[in-house]
């Protein structure tokens, strides 16, 4: 979006806020201000990779669209807390109706982020100040606004406006050294060292995984819309902590819960696209008949169902994998359902199943735990998880066809389940079909042999 429009969007949003805050009773006894705007196409047009206040933008399969930006409420883990931590603290909060946490998780809930990540909290969470939704085709957005305690019309209208403010249109001058990214032989080596510990009885399955970095070319909005177009069946979404952002385009839900229902997606094993319908035919029939991916697929699904039994009733899993066809890659995919037993909410799910062999391995611990060792690179929140909670119900989607963006600078990444049989050269064009996504809604322009 042009500088121009965004602050014609940016003066009518905050005009219209105001006089919603006027007509409100709200005087010195706070409270959120609710108000229907008009609004036409995306709310991703307010997303901008210039922002320095925390920001996100979410837009699952179905359309539905939000964007926050602002903190009411933050909660965010440090280094030593673990799950049930951060279970109290959110316990310990209140929002009000309608407003929602927006955060993510990183792969390792027990390896604080470094490298690239250093500047991220081990887990970040907050409900923004001001929350847009805005469903499929509809051209108006439902605004929640939390005005700052005892604002005036003043404050309100400056408070907006700052929300809304974006830091000129270029990328910031300073420049993150991101490490060097893994070349071909590189990633061959790590796929050896884990066949190797595959061969020796360690693991039965690890995800091995590589990234590669680049200027971005495109703008944030720009690059929301272009993965909203091709990946309509993937999550698309945005989360921005101190300037640096998470963006993904994710095709797997690690867990959905809304009252008991749980829901639960099984996604592991991948071909690429056919270039003619018979071809993709062709690629599917071979992913669904084929042994090597049917026992990366089994993994996750056995992980699901044992996870799950310790938390739900009435588990209950699709006949056999079907096939999700994206615009890059087609995986198999089981679902699975559940009802959650009473006191059980979203975390106590992402606890149990989140790292998934999906993502990990097997036996997952160790999978986990050997990842964090030989990655060779901190995982941070890629593989993570990313979701939108208000009590107990929410939704998490797993980090994957990722980017962090800092400073005009990406890295974008991509991992590919190893087991018995794995070919390095086979696993590396997997991994560049899955960095498409990234690489092409971000324009990236990669610099090899820094
Ligand atoms: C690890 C990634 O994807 C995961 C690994 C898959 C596989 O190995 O077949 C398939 C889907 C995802 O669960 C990634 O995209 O980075």
């Amino acid at each position: 979006m042009s500088v121009m429009a965004h602050e014609a969007l940016r003066q009518r949003l905050s005009a219209q806020i105001v006089e919603a805050f006027s007509a409100s009773a709200h005087g010195q006894t706070g409270g959120p201000i609710r108000l229907r705007v008009p609004f036409e196409g995306s709310l991703a047009s307010l997303a901008h990779w210039n922002r320095w206040e925390p920001a996100v933008y979410s837009r699952p399969p179905g359309g539905e669209e939000r964007f926050g930006v602002g903190v009411y409420r933050r909660l965010v883990a440090s280094a030593d807390d673990d799950w049930e931590d951060l279970k109290v603290r959110f316990a310990q909060e209140e929002l009000p109706q309608g407003l929602f946490w927006f955060g993510a998780i990183p792969f390792d809930f027990h390896a604080p982020p470094l490298g690239l990540w250093a500047a991220w909290p081990k887990s970040i969470w907050f409900a923004p100040r001001l929350y847009l939704k805005k469903s499929a085709g509809s051209d108006e957005a439902e605004v929640l606004y939390m005005p700052p305690r005892g604002a005036d019309e003043m404050d309100v209208r400056t408070d907006v406006i700052d929300l809304l403010d974006v830091h000129g249109d270029g990328a910031p001058a300073a420049r993150p050294s991101f490490e060097q990214p893994e070349d071909f032989p590189r990633f061959r080596e790590k796929i050896y060292r884990a066949l190797r510990a595959i061969a020796q009885g360690r693991l039965n399955k690890v995800v091995v995984a590589r990234f590669v970095t680049g200027r971005v070319t495109r703008p944030l909005d720009e690059a929301l819309a272009a993965l909203a177009a091709q990946y309509p069946d993937s999550h698309v979404f945005a989360l921005s902590w101190q300037g640096r952002w998470l963006i993904s385009a994710s095709p797997e839900r690690l867990c959905a819960i809304h009252g008991p229902a749980v829901k639960v997606d099984c996604l592991a094993g991948t071909a690429r696209r056919g270039r003619s319908e018979d071809e993709d035919t062709v690629l599917e029939r071979e992913l669904v008949s084929s042994a090597k991916n049917a026992r990366e697929h089994q993994a996750v699904v056995d992980h699901v169902l044992r996870a799950l039994s310790g938390l739900c009733d009435e588990v209950e899993k699709e006949a056999g994998p079907s096939v999700l066809k994206l615009a890059n890659v087609q995986h198999l995919r089981t679902r699975v359902v559940g009802r959650a037993r009473p006191g059980i909410g979203l975390l106590d799910l992402a606890q149990a199943l989140h790292p998934t062999p999906a993502v990990a391995g097997t036996p997952q611990r160790e999978a986990t735990t050997y990842v964090t060792a030989h990655e060779g690179w901190p995982r941070g929140y890629y593989a993570g998880a990313f979701g939108i909670y208000a009590e107990g119900d929410g939704e998490l989607d797993v980090c994957l066809r990722s980017a962090f963006v800092d400073g005009g600078e990406a890295a974008a990444f991509a991992g590919c389940g190893i087991v018995e049989g794995s070919d390095p050269a086979a696993e590396w064009e997997e991994s560049e079909l899955k960095l498409k996504p990234m690489r092409e809604a971000l324009g990236l322009r990669e610099e090899v042999g820094r």
